[in-house]
């Protein structure tokens, strides 16, 4: 059936997208060739439902392009090859919302079994089911309930791994967060929740997993590698002072695992993200995350947020053996921000010239 487009400014882009299959779509005037591919999985949906269409472009929804476009959106987007991740297992701490859910479902799609953990169940599981849906090659998403700053809860998610997916590979310490406040006014009690939902947690998980798996390995190959996510602070982080002090905290502790872990073939790095738009991060500030936003965009040298794929895939880069050389560092996804500082020098450029990977909706962009 030709797919018949309505759209009158022919404005379909084709850039971004790594050709794999070509369609050709009928304007009514002459043939327009529509390039798609079937990894990059947002960008068919944004010709379906283009802003700029004055008229929708299919209205059964039973074209060729919809078809793939359905298809299409249960995939992830990455830029690894299939099945890089089939026969790992990998944990993701906060893994059913922004960061950590990017990653899970990034690394199911590449065929990794995923454990991921959160406090709240209902939310995992819903994630759970919706990204079983991306699964490629024996990928599977498994949920279990944690709270991390709970050392039994952290010793029953081991074992939780360890027996649903038969040993861990990987281990991203990510669920984490704070509370926007003056260093005057945070309670000692306060400082405290945020040291222990950032800092200790990562100390706790990742140790449990060296003495019962990772330090019982005989065979070499059987390595292992943990990502923690932190912040970019290294300018200090106003008014989540306890924040940037925890980060800094695992950022250290990061290295000092690195270097006595490398011997049991395990590696431990950072990952610091700079401002990242996830709905589940920023509803966590109510109404002070639109004022944020408008003030930090200027600072930051990429004039635009950044997105969870633009993190993802350097944990999911980190974590492959592609990164076996690479132990004790942190690397920034930032848009430049870690070479300022906090807060930026405004940057006098206009709207941001940079790509966007993944999804950024306009009011995350100056
Ligand atoms: C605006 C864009 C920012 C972009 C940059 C950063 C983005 C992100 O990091 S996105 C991730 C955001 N997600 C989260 O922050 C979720 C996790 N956070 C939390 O759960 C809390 O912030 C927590 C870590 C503090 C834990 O809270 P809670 O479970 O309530 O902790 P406790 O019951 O143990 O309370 C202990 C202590 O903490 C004080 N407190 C908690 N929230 C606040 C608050 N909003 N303001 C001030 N104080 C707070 C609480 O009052 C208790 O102290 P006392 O009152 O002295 O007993
Ligand atoms: N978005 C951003 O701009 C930036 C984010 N980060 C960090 O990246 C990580 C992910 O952030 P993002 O995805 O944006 O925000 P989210 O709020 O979506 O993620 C936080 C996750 O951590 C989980 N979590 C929080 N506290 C606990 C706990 N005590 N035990 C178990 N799980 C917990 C939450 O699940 P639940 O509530 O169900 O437990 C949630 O899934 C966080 O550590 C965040 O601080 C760092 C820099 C910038």
């Amino acid at each position: 059936m030709p797919y018949k487009c309505q759209c009158p400014s022919q404005r379909i882009k084709t850039h971004n997208l790594k050709v794999r299959s070509m369609f050709k779509a009928c304007d009514g005037r002459g043939t327009t060739k529509i390039f798609l591919s079937i990894i990059y999985t947002k960008i068919p949906h944004q010709i379906c439902q283009h802003s700029q269409h004055s008229t929708p472009i299919c209205r059964s929804g039973k074209c060729e392009i919809h078809r793939k476009c359905s298809l299409m959106s249960s995939l992830a987007l990455t830029p690894f090859k299939a099945g890089l991740f089939v026969g790992k297992s990998i944990i993701v701490t906060g893994g059913g919302t922004g960061l950590g859910y990017a990653i899970a479902k990034e690394l199911v799609s590449l065929g990794a079994k995923v454990v991921i953990a959160a406090r709240r169940i209902e939310v995992l599981e819903a994630a759970a089911s919706e990204m079983n849906k991306s699964s490629q090659r024996g990928g599977k998403i498994y949920v279990c309930q944690c709270n991390v700053r709970n050392e039994d809860d952290i010793q029953k998610l081991v074992t939780f791994a360890l027996e649903t997916m038969g040993g861990i590979d990987g281990l991203v310490n990510n669920a984490g967060g704070q509370f926007v406040s003056p260093v005057e006014n945070i309670s000692a009690r306060g400082f405290k929740a945020v040291v222990e939902t950032n800092l200790l947690s990562c100390f706790m998980l990742s140790k449990e997993i060296y003495n019962r798996w990772w330090s019982q390995q005989e065979d070499r190959k059987r390595s292992g590698s943990i990502v923690n996510i932190i912040l970019a602070n290294k300018n200090g982080f106003p008014m989540m002072a306890h924040s940037g002090a925890a980060r800094a905290g695992v950022e250290n502790l990061t290295k000092s695992m690195a270097l006595e872990w490398i011997g049991r073939g395990v590696r431990v790095n950072c990952v610091a993200p700079g401002i990242i738009y996830t709905e589940s991060g920023f509803a966590n500030y109510g109404e002070m995350a639109g004022a944020f936003l408008s003030s930090v965009l200027p600072c930051i040298p990429a004039h635009r947020c950044g997105t969870a794929e633009e993190v993802s895939s350097l944990v999911v880069f980190l974590l492959s053996d592609a990164a076996v050389y690479i132990t004790g560092q942190n690397m920034g996804v930032d848009g430049g921000m870690g070479q300022g500082t906090i807060p930026l020098r405004p940057q006098d450029h206009g709207a941001s010239l940079l790509p966007v990977y993944g999804e950024l909706p306009m009011k995350a962009r100056l």
